[in-house]
């Protein structure tokens, strides 16, 4: 089956749902911020700051309202670096919208991580965070906190404190730990690396190979498998020059065991088809009403 079907042909024109994700960087200090999620979709993994843009609020305003609610950081608008974003689609259903999530950087802010209800910061090591992960160089999906050395899960708040008090965030970076990204969403062990390692070349050299954003086939716990014989647009090879990514990815859904509120999110795992792009500008505001992504603007 040509993997290209099954990423560009949504049955249906669906609904979006926006959202926004932000990454503190400190570029000086070579570290990145996250955040581990104590409550609510995602709870137990780490990830970026950002939450659902609320009705008439722009996206970047729900950007820094959603990081400073949840880390005490506070950034103006123009601080807010977009870097792509993310279309997260199930195929369990016909019905649920497709997430659309807004992904920025910020490297300066006022203000001191702070853990909230929420989400309780951590910092780790930016360059030991470049390249893509696969199990064999992660603890294989078991949740191993980076800052600990026995098994965990993670995902209540006094493992959590526990965690936060031994959080190095004053260390120097060649102390912190790389991402934990086998303790994140799955789709972020594959746009991540690429995005931390575009920042880190100074946005000159965006090191994505011909072969790494065409067509992805579907994902097994083996990490990223790219078909390199079926990119998405050959007569383009300026891809190091593009500023954007748009990481579209399927998700084959079903019982999910990080399932929330009574299985409500439960659609929203098992990684299957996904491609990655790198385009010029976003379309931004179009999204909506796309039968397909096959051909981005
Ligand atoms: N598959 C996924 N990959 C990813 O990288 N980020 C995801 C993701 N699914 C959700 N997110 C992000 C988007 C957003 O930043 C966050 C979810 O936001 P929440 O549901 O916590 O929103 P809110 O903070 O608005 O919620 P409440 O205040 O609890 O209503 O998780």
């Amino acid at each position: 089956m040509a993997t290209t079907d099954a990423i560009s042909l949504s049955p249906k024109i669906k609904r979006h749902k926006q959202y926004t994700l932000v990454i503190p960087l400190d570029l000086q200090r070579d570290r990145v911020l996250l955040g581990y999620k104590l409550r609510g979709f995602g709870q137990g993994k780490y990830n970026g700051y950002g939450g659902k843009v609320e009705p008439n609020e722009t996206v970047i305003a729900a950007a820094v309202r959603e990081l400073h609610e949840e880390s005490g950081l506070l950034v103006e608008e123009p601080a807010m670096i977009q870097r792509g974003v993310l279309l997260l689609e199930t195929v369990a259903d016909d019905v649920s919208p497709i997430l659309e999530i807004h992904v920025f950087t910020v490297e300066t802010w006022e203000g001191i991580e702070t853990a909230t209800e929420e989400m309780t910061p951590h910092w780790f090591s930016l360059s030991k965070s470049l390249a893509t992960p696969t199990p064999s160089t992660s603890s294989s999906g078991s949740i191993l906190h980076p800052f600990l050395s026995t098994s965990s899960s993670s995902s209540s708040p006094s493992s959590a404190a526990a965690v936060a008090a031994k959080d190095p965030s004053t260390a120097g970076a060649h102390d912190l730990p790389s991402i934990p990204y086998f303790q994140m969403w799955e789709e972020s062990r594959v746009w991540m690396p690429h995005l931390l390692r575009h920042v880190s070349s100074n946005e000159k050299d965006i090191l994505v190979g011909e072969e790494e954003r065409g067509f992805l086939s579907p994902l097994s716990s083996e990490g990223s498998a790219p078909i390199a014989d079926e990119p998405h647009d050959k007569s383009d090879n300026n891809n190091e020059k593009k500023k954007y990514f748009i990481h579209h990815v399927q998700f084959i859904g079903g019982t999910d065991m990080d399932a929330v509120d009574g299985g409500e999110y439960s659609v929203w795992h098992g990684m299957g088809p996904r491609r990655l792009d790198w385009v010029d500008e976003l379309p931004v505001g179009e999204w909506e009403g796309k039968r397909s992504f096959g051909t981005y603007p």
